[in-house]
């Protein structure tokens, strides 16, 4: 369904003194239809970059992206608009998506009156919109409301129909649940792998929580400073974590409090992956006994049993 190669992003920062960024080193994966991709990693490391990349709301340094085998990065604007209505981004802000002057009915109608799915006001828009709401779990009096007379979870229902009414095939969910409460986190959650089944879509599922992305996902993805350090299903990654980084955050999730008393000593002994330079051969890879011819100087996703891959790191 979607597949990523290679993907580099560099941002240019200052103001007078011109400086590039590389937020992503060259990522690579690929989702099938039907299947959830989590990806985790700490505030910084390029998730949010790489969410917006993907359906592309950002264009990238280099890299290929293919939807449906099709190479977005080489499709005309008009063909690239067609093909993104398929592939839809969901942020953790609904309100972000819903335009504050539009009532309910007309936020989620839009996107089909743009694509000129549906006609204005007609009994078709009104049958389309009544199903819309029917699978999200939205009341028809909702619809003649506006964003801010709804709650947090209503409006990201609302996105949902929205996003719905274009049949998209690959949904990235950029942390979609992080601001509601725990019990309404909980509802969406289950909405999104329902309508999921449903319609078998693929999505990459972004967010912090580790609980919300096991949850989630068949497989996660974990992101170190613009690198995917280690991929695999969900229940090797977090039961066998392998990269230093990876098992740093399955800890963290265990045992919140000795992680936070662990921290405050990290400053003096800095773990091994916190050295981890893009300009060296790595001295230790967990599978690779040919480690420098292997390796090369960036770190390289490596094999440990099929389809549960691992960075090299300097042990
Ligand atoms: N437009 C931009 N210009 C310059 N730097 C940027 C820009 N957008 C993001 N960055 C930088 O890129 C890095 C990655 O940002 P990104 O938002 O992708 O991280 P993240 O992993 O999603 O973090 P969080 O979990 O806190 O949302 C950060 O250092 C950020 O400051």
């Amino acid at each position: 369904m979607i597949k990523a190669e290679n993907l580099k992003k560099s941002f240019t920062t200052g103001i007078f003194r011109k400086r590039q960024i590389e937020v992503l080193k060259g990522v690579s994966f690929e989702i099938q239809a039907g299947e959830t991709l989590g990806l985790v990693g700490e505030s910084g490391c390029g998730k949010s970059t790489l969410a917006k990349i993907i359906v592309r709301l950002l264009p990238l340094s280099s890299g290929k992206i293919f939807f449906e085998g099709k190479d977005l990065t080489s499709l005309k604007t008009s063909e690239m608009q067609k093909t993104r209505s398929k592939m839809q981004l969901i942020l953790q802000h609904p309100e972000a998506a819903l335009n504050p002057r539009m009532k309910i009915y007309d936020c989620i109608v839009e996107p089909l009156r743009i694509h000129g799915l549906a006609e204005k006001g007609s009994k078709e828009e009104r049958a389309i919109v009544e199903k819309l709401i029917e699978v999200v779990g939205l009341q028809p009096e909702h619809l003649t409301r506006y964003s801010k007379e709804i709650s947090g979870g209503q409006a990201q229902r609302a996105v949902l129909a929205r996003i719905l009414s274009l049949e998209p095939k690959f949904i990235v969910a950029d942390e979609p649940t992080s601001m509601l409460d725990v019990s309404v986190q909980a509802q969406i959650l289950n909405l999104l792998k329902d309508i999921q089944k449903k319609f078998n879509m693929a999505y990459l599922f972004v967010s912090h929580d580790l609980e919300v992305v096991r949850w989630m996902s068949d497989r996660i993805a974990v992101m170190y400073k613009g690198n995917i350090i280690e991929i695999g299903r969900s229940e090797k990654v977090l039961e066998n974590p392998i990269h230093p980084y990876t098992k740093s955050l399955v800890e963290n999730i265990v045992n919140p409090l000795k992680a936070m008393k662990k921290s405050s000593k990290k400053e003096k002994t800095s773990p091994a992956f916190l050295d981890w330079k893009d300009d060296a051969a790595c001295s230790y890879c967990i599978s690779c006994p040919n480690v420098h011819q292997v390796c090369g100087s960036k770190p390289q996703l490596q094999e440990v049993e099929t389809g549960h891959h691992v960075a090299c790191w300097f042990g």
